[in-house]
């Protein structure tokens, strides 16, 4: 493709994916690094599992161009889906097998010899914290153990990219956090590319690089530091006796942009902790509570989204 970058895991080039007249995805450029764990944040309905859906050749393109790891999606379909993991929204691991069985099943459709499954199921299990649980029926699992099961099955014919569609919703604050750790790892030790849409601010915070994509576009891209940075201002959180009032008298007096939400008032300024004396020395709508902070990833979200990362 024009523009190749055959070091880059992940590299598109005004990539487009429509569905009858309406555009999911518009012209998309994106080059992820080998061995990059990357973040792709978006609302409801931004384009990302399309992304996904392409990138992972389940989709066809209906413009553009991606490559992962050096070959063309559209192209060779079946020497992309060699090179790649996939894990969906959706719990796919059958229940009525055993955790060793769902693995040896799937490597077996990639050709691997049962000495190798056998070896490399040994491995996985014993990365995903599964080893004394790989003869248990799956139906006997918690969540987080069967979304644990299910990164071990993408990885199991050494995949370069690993692509992930909401890998820890609904599992608790703990199950997350053991997932996480383990695809950190991956990244670190093996170099494999894992490429994954959060809903979860955490999530992202640990990834080496983020996108935010908005209806279809890319909005901003960097890392999580990058991002909060180019926010460039403090965030000054109030809560008053009447949070309407008090935006309004912000917007009014300060000229700032003042938005009322379910944790108060929100309010960007530079030099907060300075701005807030003056703040309360004008407000008759009694201030109850002030936060002075650096900006969150939550913050890049709602600057570039208009929404919350919670609210989507
Ligand atoms: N099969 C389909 N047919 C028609 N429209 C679709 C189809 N799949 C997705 N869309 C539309 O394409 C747009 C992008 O959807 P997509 O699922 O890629 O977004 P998303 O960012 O993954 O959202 P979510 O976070 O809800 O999973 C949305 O407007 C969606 O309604």
């Amino acid at each position: 493709m024009s523009g190749d970058r055959p070091d880059a895991a992940i590299h598109t080039r005004g990539l487009r994916r429509v569905y009858g007249d309406a555009v999911a995805v518009h012209g998309l450029d994106l080059t992820v690094a080998e061995g990059e764990s990357f973040g792709f944040l978006g609302p409801n309905g931004a384009g990302k599992s399309t992304t996904i859906g392409m990138l992972s050749t389940l989709l066809r393109p209906s413009a553009g161009q991606a490559a992962v790891a050096g070959i063309d999606v559209a192209r060779r379909p079946d020497e992309v889906r060699r090179r790649i993991g996939v894990v969906f929204q959706d719990p796919t691991a059958d229940r009525e097998l055993t955790g060793w069985q769902n693995l040896s099943f799937h490597a077996r459709l990639y050709g691997m010899s049962r000495r190798d499954v056998h070896a490399q199921a040994r491995v996985l299990l014993e990365m995903v914290g599964l080893a004394d649980r790989g003869d248990a029926p799956v139906g006997t699992y918690s969540g987080g153990m069967r979304r644990r099961l299910e990164v071990a099955r993408a990885l199991m014919h050494r995949p370069r990219v690993l692509f992930l569609d909401e890998p820890t919703t609904g599992l608790d604050p703990q199950s997350r956090a053991q997932v996480w750790q383990k695809l950190h790892e991956l990244g670190r030790q093996d170099g494999v590319t894992v490429f994954l849409t959060t809903h979860y601010l955490e999530e992202a915070e640990h990834c080496d690089r983020i996108a935010v994509m908005d209806h279809g576009r890319l909005v901003a891209q960097g890392t999580p530091h990058e991002l909060k940075s180019a926010i460039g201002a403090d965030v000054v959180r109030l809560r008053t006796g009447d949070d309407r009032e008090a935006a309004k008298a912000i917007r009014e007096r300060f000229g700032l942009d003042a938005e009322v939400g379910p944790d108060g008032v929100r309010v960007r300024t530079a030099d907060g902790a300075r701005w807030v004396p003056r703040l309360c020395a004008q407000l008759t709508s009694g201030v109850t509570s002030v936060t002075v902070t650096r900006p969150s990833l939550d913050d890049v979200f709602l600057h570039h989204t208009g929404r919350s990362m919670r609210d989507s």
